[in-house]
């Protein structure tokens, strides 16, 4: 894992760990020996590290985090190589990150190739640089840049690092020659000034001014998150303390993290980002063996909100799209607004004038369907009405290429329904972007029952080149997102009316993490949406709908959201909804004694009696619930594994990245307790029917001990 090269009177210790060069144990041992033998062999009289492949180390093995620490640690590893009587110079190519940049920093010179880029990741990890880097970094930069650059986890590039005194050259050509050439020009130089333990943190007396800015800061940005705290704590003891005493404090503070339940959580996280877009149907089709069909240009179908959206997604990247609407108002109306959303990413310096002026050249509206006949793809985003998504899918059908794609951006209709419509099931899929599309990093790909391999992988592939996070589940009512969601929302009203307030559970779910609560979602969306569809089902199913009404078809129903929409309490846009607003369209939610008002008049006339709802049965009966879908939509291979659910629920749904997800929240919690409070409600609340506990969750929670979060799909589904 490390190779031990001597040339001349130079050895090279060259890591080879593919793919980024981790400091696994191998590494950490390779590195310690091959210190040792060049300090023990005459012959050498300098030392270069230097990374094969792709870069220098990028960091630490983050799969060893968790299990029993093996020796030699890295702190150990460094410490050797500081006191190395020869110099150490580590040349830096790729990705010097975490361990690795530590690595950097215990050895006396550090050049790097001027492509190549640093940082201290970790804060990303719930972690902090343990191994010494928040107490050296300050001795090279100063407080406040070692604060921002450790507290943020940004990577730093080569030329702004040797601003900062982290790297001391920069090198254009070959690394290694360069690295050696660098080497010898060092032999036999002092080496304690280049000693970062021996060094003094040179704003040392302006770190309480430093720490109070910084602490301020990483409170607003991070909420809720303690490692970058940690990293504060340690970066304040590497200015006060000595430096043995600051690196016991480093230690202290790095194990308190380590053994967090929201590092579990964020190294949980970082390998769930790169499995979910990993994509494999039960067919065996998979992203290993199926290519996908290069799309050069997109027709979108409706230029809502929606369609305007995700035209900009693709238009921004250089796809051309074809946007269609129903009558040239609402084309122009859509441009318009589309050149607007453009010019504010201008102004927030997302892209340049020059980009918007790019994208817009290969936007191109139209009143026709017709003219769509040539696009590689189509996303149809008009109203959420099955009917009219068949029809249109039957015209398009007919008017595009063979090839193409036709997808829709349904939020809840059944694929397979609008497919029958075509005669290329095949090519039909859902490709369901969240509001603000333009924003929202999640892609919510569905495929139903004839959806092609090869149209998977197109959607998957496309989803990625526009910047998305996309992950495929099967098509089902409500797919993932919304299908658990749903349960959020019902349970948070079914407690208002029970005894709580809008801002008691939204407090609650916004204290756990959540970037918004339900009843502020339902105000930024409207909730004239939802008593629509809610109307739309009544009618279709015959029901007439009163606010007597407490019951539809055996199930529980609240009709205190109707009463809302009655008083013309749609949310932000009308200046009124769960909350008050200043005016319509403003930001900022007051609590609103009219809404109490509202519901206790509500309960008066049901004749319910309020109770005092504690925060934790607020988080059970919206989270438990949501959780409990989440194994009917596993046991049902909606998702093909729990990493899918969560990756929807961190991009589309705001769940806080520091708790993993609700799947990933309910193995910390664990499912024997989960399964037991899902009863409980179940019982007390039979007629929601959601609340029937699922059997892969009482599976899995029989099993005497934890089952672990990875062995809760396929394996478990199929013993069932
Ligand atoms: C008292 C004792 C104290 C000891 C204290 C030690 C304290 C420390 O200081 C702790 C640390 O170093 S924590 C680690 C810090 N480093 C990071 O977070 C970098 C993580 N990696 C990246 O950002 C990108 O992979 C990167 C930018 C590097 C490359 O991106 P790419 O897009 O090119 O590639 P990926 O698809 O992300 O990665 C390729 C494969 O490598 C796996 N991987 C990446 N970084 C890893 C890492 N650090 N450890 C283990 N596996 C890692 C990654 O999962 C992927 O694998 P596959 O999914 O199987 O392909
Ligand atoms: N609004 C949201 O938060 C989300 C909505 N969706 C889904 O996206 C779709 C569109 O929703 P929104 O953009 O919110 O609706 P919207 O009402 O803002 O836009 C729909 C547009 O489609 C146009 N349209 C209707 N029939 C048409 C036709 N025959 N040809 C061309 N254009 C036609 C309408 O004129 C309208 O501009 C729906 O299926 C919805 O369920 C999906 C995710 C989130």
């Amino acid at each position: 894992m490390v190779d031990y090269i001597v040339d001349g009177n130079i050895a090279v210790l060259e890591i080879n760990n593919p793919p980024v060069n981790a400091l696994s144990i191998h590494v950490r041992e390779g590195l310690l020996t091959g210190i040792q033998k060049a300090n023990q062999d005459g012959s050498v009289q300098a030392i270069v590290i230097i990374g094969k492949g792709s870069t220098f180390p990028s960091g630490a093995d983050i799969r060893e985090f968790g299990k029993p620490p093996k020796e030699p640690w890295l702190t150990a590893v460094g410490e050797a190589i500081e006191a190395s009587e020869k110099p150490v110079i580590s040349a830096l190519h790729g990705t010097a990150l975490g361990g690795g940049l530590e690595v950097a920093l215990f050895s006396h010179y550090r050049i790097a190739d001027e492509r190549s880029r640093v940082g201290f990741p970790e804060v990303k990890l719930g972690l902090l640089p343990g191994a010494q880097g928040t107490i050296r970094l300050p001795r090279l930069t100063g407080l406040a840049v070692a604060m921002r650059i450790i507290t943020s986890g940004d990577h730093i590039n080569a030329p702004e690092a040797l601003k900062y005194g982290i790297l001391d050259k920069l090198i254009s050509g070959n690394l290694l020659q360069e690295a050696k050439t660098f080497a010898k020009s060092v032999i036999g130089k002092p080496l304690d000034n280049r000693r970062l333990s021996k060094i003094a943190v040179r704003d040392a007396a302006t770190v309480d001014k430093h720490f109070d800015e910084a602490l301020a800061e990483v409170k607003r940005k991070y909420k809720g998150m303690i490692a970058p705290v940690n990293c504060l704590k340690s970066i304040r003891g590497s200015a006060k303390l000595p430096f043995v005493e600051a690196a016991r404090l480093e230690a202290a503070l790095f194990r308190e993290l380590l053994t967090s339940a929201q590092s579990a959580a964020l190294r949980y996280s970082f390998f769930a980002d790169r499995s979910a877009p990993r994509w494999k149907l039960p067919s065996g089709a998979s992203i290993e063996n199926t290519k996908p069909d290069i799309i050069k240009s997109v027709a979108v179908i409706g230029a809502g909100t929606m369609g305007s959206a995700i035209a900009i997604c693709f238009i921004r990247v250089g796809i051309p799209v074809l946007l269609v609407e129903q009558n040239d108002k609402l084309l122009q109306n859509a441009l318009k607004n589309i050149g607007q959303i453009l010019q504010g990413s201008v102004k927030l310096n997302r892209i340049t004038a020059d980009q918007r002026k790019q994208s817009l050249q290969i936007l191109r509206g139209e009143t026709s369907l017709d003219i769509v006949s040539d696009v590689d793809l189509v996303v149809e985003a008009v109203f959420e009405n099955l009917k009219l998504k068949q029809e249109i899918f039957a015209r398009l059908d007919k008017i595009c290429k063979p090839s193409a794609l036709l997808c829709s951006n349904t939020s809840t209709l059944d694929i397979d329904k609008i497919a029958v419509a075509t005669n290329r099931p095949g090519k039909v899929a859902g490709m369901h972007f969240f509001a603000p599309a333009h924003i929202m990093k999640l892609l919510e790909n569905v495929y139903g029952t004839h959806t092609s391999p090869s149209t998977v992988a197109t959607i998957m592939d496309i989803g990625k080149r526009i910047g998305k996070v996309s992950v495929l589940v099967r098509t089902c009512d409500g797919f993932v997102a919304n299908r658990m969601n749903r349960m959020v929302g019902n349970e948070a009203v079914f407690m208002l009316e029970e005894g709580a307030l809008p801002q008691d559970v939204d407090r609650v779910l916004e204290d756990f993490g959540m970037a918004m609560g339900p009843f502020r979602v339902t105000d930024l969306s409207g909730s004239d949406v939802g008593w629509r569809i809610r109307q739309e089902r009544a009618k279709e199913q015959g029901i007439q709908l009163t606010y007597e009404t407490r019951f539809v078809n055996g199930e529980r129903y609240s009709s205190l959201p109707d009463r809302l929409y009655e008083l013309g309490r749609y949310g932000q846009k009308t200046g009124k909804g769960w909350y008050r607003y200043e005016k319509p369209f403003a930001r900022t939610a007051y609590p609103d004694p009219e809404i109490t008002d509202v519901i206790n008049s509500h309960c008066r006339s049901l004749g319910i009696e309020r109770r005092v709802i504690p925060p934790q049965e607020i988080i059970e009966r919206c989270l438990f619930a949501a959780i409990n879908e989440g194994f009917k939509v596993l046991e049902e291979g909606v998702a093909e594994k729990p990493e899918n659910i969560d990756i929807i629920w961190q991009y589309g749904l705001g769940f806080p990245r520091y708790r993993g997800g609700p799947m990933f929240y309910a193995s910390q919690v664990g499912l024997k307790t989960i399964y037991e409070r899902v009863c409980y409600y179940y019982d007390a609340f039979p007629h929601s029917s959601y609340w029937a506990p699922s059997d892969l969750l009482r599976k899995l929670a029989s099993h005497s001990t934890e089952v672990p979060i990875d062995q809760w799909t396929s394996k478990e589904r199929s013993r069932l």
